[in-house]
């Protein structure tokens, strides 16, 4: 659905060249929703304002629904542009319409009919759960009602991709709940593809599909959020997976006390979480074992667990035993052995 071919963003500033963006390759598959992380100045905001080029690349080509957007002149861009809708942090809303009227907006910038422009309006406020305050102006409003409306002003013309720029970064924890449930409804329901940019892990864990981790303009890590989540490979991954780790890290190091046991990390995911794998397998074996930390939670909706265990066994019993653990499926990595 979108394609990002070799982009680079260089900004002059101050005298100096800025490198926001350096050779980036994305391909977002229609359908998905695909978050893009990276800590403050990572250059997320030039990377998604390039896709509906707000942002012109110094280099590259955006290619969306088969479109090369680069190649358009001005007026086809314009147009093109109504397929993409866009909501931001601070929700831009124009703050002397009401919300009917916000909503509207982009409707009569296309010059639908009126009666039509009525009937989507009201159409888009039950899809976005704004019944009761559609003759509000935005001042009325809390933070998440109004990046409802700017959800449903972006939805207005029927685009075929949402782009979000920190669309939770401004809201409590429960509003960003609420409104990536919602985001996570119109993925479904209407089948629109998402992508968006966080600084925060519980974001891409909670609605997204694919992620790609963005450092200094490049992408250091990319692939399914299961994956990346539970194996990253980069240190950056890594810092934003600790963001939301329920597990403290294990110190390292010391193998004081261990003798004859190995210290191992097992990861359930999917259904197996629930499957008392772990106990069949140390029975079978005969190794007696002691669970030192435990924790089950969530990937969008794939359950998954992370114990820390510690086995009775060394040596070849205990690569026995790990290799059990992984011929069930079970990811298993060892901690420390004495
Ligand atoms: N218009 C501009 N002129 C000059 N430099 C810019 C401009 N816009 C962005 N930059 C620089 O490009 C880099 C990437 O900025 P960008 O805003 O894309 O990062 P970000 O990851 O979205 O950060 P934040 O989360 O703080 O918004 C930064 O070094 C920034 O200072």
């Amino acid at each position: 659905m979108i394609q990002l071919k070799q982009i680079s963003k260089t900004y002059a500033s101050g005298g100096r060249l800025v490198h926001a963006l350096k050779d980036i390759q994305l391909h977002v598959t229609k359908g998905e929703i695909f978050g893009i992380i990276g800590h403050s100045g990572a250059g997320k905001s030039t990377l998604i304002r390039t896709i509906n080029l707000l942002e012109r690349p110094s280099t590259g080509q955006v290619v969306v629904d088969g479109v090369d957007m680069t190649a358009l002149s001005q007026s086809k861009l314009q147009e093109e542009r109504r397929s993409i809708g866009m909501i931001f942090q601070h929700f831009n809303l124009l703050s002397s319409l009401t919300v009917r009227e916000n909503i509207a907006f982009p409707l009569r910038l296309a010059k639908r009919p009126k009666d039509a422009v009525k009937r989507r309006v009201d159409e888009l406020i039950g899809l976005v759960g704004l019944q009761e305050h559609a003759d509000k102006f935005p001042a009325q409003l809390s933070g998440g009602q109004k990046q409802r409306v700017g959800i449903a002003r972006a939805l207005a013309t029927d685009p075929k991709v949402l782009l979000c720029d920190e669309a939770t970064s401004a809201l409590d924890p429960q509003t960003t709940q609420s409104i990536l449930s919602l985001l996570l409804e119109i993925n479904r329901r209407l089948h629109i593809t998402i992508v968006l940019i966080t600084h925060e892990m519980q974001v891409i864990r909670s609605i997204c599909d694919r992620v790609a981790v963005l450092d200094s303009g490049e992408i250091v890590e990319t692939g399914l959020v299961a994956d990346v989540f539970l194996k990253p490979q980069h240190r950056t991954t890594r810092d934003f997976v600790a963001q939301v780790s329920e597990l403290p890290e294990i110190a390292q190091g010391s193998t004081d006390g261990m003798s004859g046991r190995t210290q191992v990390r097992i990861t359930f995911i999917g259904e197996q979480t629930y499957e008392p794998v772990l106990y069949h397998t140390m029975k079978e074996k005969n190794v007696p074992f002691a669970i030192l930390q435990g924790t089950i939670s969530r990937l969008k909706d794939v359950p998954y667990g992370q114990l820390v265990v510690e086995l009775h066994a060394s040596g070849g019993e205990a690569e026995r035993t790990i290799a059990a653990l992984r011929e069930q499926g079970l990811d298993v990595e060892v901690l420390k052995h004495g």
